[in-house]
């Protein structure tokens, strides 16, 4: 049978939740040090080493089937490809910053000056939808140093938190875009690897989902169960148990992780008693 080829970041900032999210789905690597190719024990996965800027081009080749890789990188690179699952970690956004001390006012200051970037493709595209023209110097790393070195008038990278930018003095004027790790897949899979990665993406959603959201647990007068419910944005109805002590019940639901905070007030002030939360490993819907 043949192994879908999946390609990871070698080293970098995706590598490690890369290589946690195959092992969350099931697909256990013997990964040895400086190794650039691995083969899962029990699944048809072949697992590549490659650098984030390189995957494109592995991926427009076929040379390898699918990939964990940055949506900006696709953007910059990798027309054609496929995005078929965000996976939610590695957020970022790719900026145009200029030094503080410009004075900026629209897209069109940038007419004429130099912007110094890594991703010249995605800038060139957003200068044109802007009827600008301006000069790129392409620059491989640590390219918020160039305004301060009098290499370039702006920049456009990377920001997460913003705090490189703000060490370099430099303030963010346009988000190009914005981005997460994602799963892409080559134009030139095939049928029979199509159902593995089916599989896979099948997987990939349950973790995803499970990460998303907590069990919550919690006691409560039978006479409340009913306004407590109604508070709890479950996935289908709660499960409501009857407790050992006469008259109380436990109510089980799952609720969104993000939603849990915005609700456990109401929780306690409609009675709910012993409330706990529960991290989920896998969700299957
Ligand atoms: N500061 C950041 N915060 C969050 N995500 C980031 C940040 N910087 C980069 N990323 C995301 O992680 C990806 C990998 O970044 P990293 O710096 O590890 O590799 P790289 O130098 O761009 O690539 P290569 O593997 O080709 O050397 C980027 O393409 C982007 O999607
Ligand atoms: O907004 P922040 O949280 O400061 O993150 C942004 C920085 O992170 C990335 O660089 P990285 O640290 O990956 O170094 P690199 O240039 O060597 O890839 C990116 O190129 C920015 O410089
Ligand atoms: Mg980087």
């Amino acid at each position: 049978m043949s192994k879908l080829r999946i390609a990871v970041q070698k080293s970098g900032r995706l590598n490690e939740d890369s290589m946690r999210i195959l092992k969350d789905i099931g697909i256990s690597i013997d990964n040895g040090i400086d190794q650039l190719k691995a083969s899962a024990r029990n699944f048809p996965v072949e697992v590549f080493y490659l650098r984030n800027g390189d995957i494109p081009q592995y991926l427009k080749d076929g040379v390898v089937d699918a990939a964990i890789i940055g949506e900006n990188v696709l953007i910059e690179k990798g027309a054609g490809i496929n995005v078929v699952e965000k996976l939610g970690f590695s957020t970022c956004r790719v900026c145009i910053a200029v030094p503080k001390t410009t004075n900026y006012n629209s897209i069109k200051d940038l007419e004429g000056q130099r912007i110094a970037t890594s991703y010249p493709n995605t800038v060139e595209m957003y200068l044109k939808e802007n009827g600008v023209n301006a000069n790129l110097h392409i620059i491989n790393g640590s390219v918020e140093i160039a305004p301060n070195i009098g290499l370039a008038d702006a920049i456009c990278d990377i920001v997460s938190s913003g705090s490189t930018l703000f060490k370099n003095n430099l303030k963010e004027v346009e988000t190009i875009l914005t981005s997460e790790a994602v799963l892409a897949v080559s134009p030139k899979l095939t049928a029979e690897k199509q159902d593995i990665l089916d599989t896979i993406q099948f997987r990939i959603k349950s973790v995803l989902k499970g990460r998303d959201s907590k069990y919550v647990l919690l006691n409560a007068p039978n006479d409340k169960v009913q306004d407590i419910i109604n508070v709890l944005p479950g996935m289908k109805s709660p499960t409501v148990l009857p407790l050992a002590e006469e008259g109380w019940s436990s109510i089980h639901s799952v609720i969104s992780k993000n939603e849990f905070w915005n609700v456990i007030d109401d929780l306690k002030a409609k009675g709910a008693q012993g409330i706990l939360v529960c991290p989920i490993e896998k969700m299957v819907l």
